[in-house]
C-alpha cells in the first residue's frame, strides 16, 4: 500500500466556504475503520453530485473525502468476515456523508457495510449498477413485495434517464412489466425503449400541480423525481397500486392530498438505500445479477477516470449524463 495517494477532499472555511481540492491523502486522512480497500471502480450519484457541488446538505462532517460507493479489494483486515484479497462492495451507511468515502485510492471502512462481491459480479460492472443501480433494484423488490406484477398493468418509471430510471427500466422489462418511461429528454425515446420500455412520455405531463385523483394509467411506479411528479404518479395509479419513492431530482417537497391513498388503496413505499439491513442489500445485489441484462448494463454506463469525477458531478446535477457513470480509479 502506498504512504500517499490521490483523493478528492471537500473543506470548508470558517464561513462555511467549501473547496473542492484534488490532493493527496494518507492513511491518517481518513477515518477510522477496521478493513482497508484499494478502491478500484467507483461512480458518480446524484447524491455524490450534491456533496461535491454543495447543492444539497449531504456532508455532515468536514473534511470529508466524498464518493458514496466503491468496489475494490481489501488490502489489510481486522474484521473476521474478511481478508486481504477479497473482493468487496461498499454502498451507503454515511460513507462520503459522515464517514471518508470513495474518491481516493484507499479507503478505510467498517467491515459490517461491506458486501463480498457476488458470485457472476466484477467490480466494474458492480459500480456501472452503484448505488443508483442498486435503489432501482430495492425499489423493484418492494413493488413486488406489494404484489405488482407484470399482469397487473403497466409500471411507470420517472426520471427514466438518470441512472435509477435506466436500471429500473431494464429490470423491469426484464421481468417482463410494462414500461412507461418518464423523461424530459425524448429524443432519447429509441434508447429507451431499447433498455425494456413500451412507452415513453414527457416529464411536462407530469411536472405541474397534480389534481386529488386522475384518470388511471398505471398499476406501479418507481420514482425518483419527487415534488409535483410523485403526485402526479400517485394520483394516476390504479385501485390497489404501489409507488415507490427514492428521489428527489424536482424536489423534496410532495404536494399531494390523502385521495389516492383513501379513495384507491394506493401505497406509498418509501425506498431507502443508505441504512437498509445487511440482508435486503445481500438480496438486491444478487438479484441485479439475475435481473439485469449485463448488455444492457453496458449500454446505459459511460466510463471516466478519477479526474472526471468533479466534472460529472456538475453533470449530474445539470441532468445532463444519460444512465450511470463509472469512475476506472487506475486512470487519470
Ligand atoms: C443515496 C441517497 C440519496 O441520494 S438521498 C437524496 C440526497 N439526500 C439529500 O438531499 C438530503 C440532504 N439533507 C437535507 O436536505 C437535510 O439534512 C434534511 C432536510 C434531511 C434535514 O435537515 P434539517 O435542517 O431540517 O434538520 P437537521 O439537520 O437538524 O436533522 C434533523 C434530524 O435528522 C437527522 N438527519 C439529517 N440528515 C440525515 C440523513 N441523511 N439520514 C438520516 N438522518 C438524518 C439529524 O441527525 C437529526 O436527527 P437528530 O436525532 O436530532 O440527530
Ligand atoms: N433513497 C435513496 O437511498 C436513494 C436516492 N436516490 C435519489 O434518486 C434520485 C435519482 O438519482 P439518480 O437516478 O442517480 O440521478 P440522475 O441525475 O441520474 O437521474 C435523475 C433524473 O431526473 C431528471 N430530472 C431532473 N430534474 C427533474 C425534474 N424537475 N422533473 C423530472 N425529472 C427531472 C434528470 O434529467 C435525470 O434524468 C436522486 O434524487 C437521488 O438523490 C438515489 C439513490 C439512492
Amino acid at each position: 500500500m502506498q504512504d500517499r495517494f490521490k483523493g478528492i477532499l471537500l473543506t470548508r472555511d470558517e464561513n462555511k466556504v467549501m473547496s473542492v481540492n484534488v490532493t493527496e491523502l494518507g492513511l491518517d486522512d481518513l477515518m477510522e475503520g477496521d478493513v482497508v480497500v484499494e478502491v478500484e471502480w467507483t461512480t458518480v450519484n446524484y447524491k455524490d453530485g450534491l456533496a461535491i457541488t454543495g447543492k444539497g446538505p449531504v456532508v455532515r462532517r468536514w473534511p470529508m473525502v466524498p464518493g458514496i460507493d466503491c468496489a475494490g479489494t481489501v488490502v489489510s483486515s481486522e474484521n473476521e468476515r474478511f481478508k486481504a484479497g477479497d473482493k468487496v462492495i461498499l454502498n451507503g451507511f454515511g460513507v462520503g456523508e459522515v464517514h471518508t468515502g470513495a474518491y481516493a485510492a484507499y479507503a478505510r471502512l467498517k467491515g459490517d457495510w461491506l458486501i463480498p462481491m457476488p458470485e457472476g459480479m466484477d467490480g466494474r460492472s458492480a459500480m456501472a449498477i452503484g448505488t443508483a443501480g442498486y435503489t432501482a433494484m430495492l425499489s423493484v423488490m418492494a413493488l413486488e413485495r406489494h404484489g405488482i406484477t407484470p399482469g397487473r398493468g403497466p409500471v411507470v418509471v420517472t426520471g427514466a434517464n438518470g441512472g435509477v430510471g435506466t436500471v429500473a427500466i431494464a429490470v423491469l422489462g426484464k421481468l417482463g412489466y410494462e414500461v412507461i418511461a418518464s423523461t424530459g429528454r425524448t429524443e432519447e425515446a429509441e434508447f429507451l425503449k431499447s433498455l425494456g420500455a413500451s412507452e415513453v412520455i414527457h416529464r411536462d405531463e407530469l411536472s405541474g400541480p397534480a389534481k386529488p385523483l386522475n384518470k388511471e394509467r398505471w398499476a406501479g411506479a418507481v420514482d425518483a423525481v419527487g415534488s409535483h411528479t410523485l403526485a402526479n404518479v400517485l394520483s394516476m395509479t390504479s385501485y390497489g397500486g404501489a409507488v415507490t419513492a427514492c428521489g428527489l431530482a424536482q424536489g423534496m417537497d410532495l404536494p399531494t392530498s390523502v385521495a389516492p391513498f383513501i379513495l384507491r388503496g394506493v401505497s406509498l413505499l418509501g425506498i431507502d438505500s443508505v441504512m437498509a439491513p445487511l440482508a435486503l442489500r445481500q438480496e438486491a445485489w444478487s438479484r441485479l445479477v439475475k435481473d439485469l441484462d449485463m448488455g444492457k448494463l453496458e449500454a446505459l454506463s459511460t466510463e471516466i477516470g478519477f479526474n472526471g469525477i468533479v466534472d460529472a458531478a456538475h453533470s449530474i446535477i445539470d441532468g445532463k449524463i444519460r444512465g450511470r457513470v463509472v469512475v476506472d480509479m487506475k486512470k487519470s
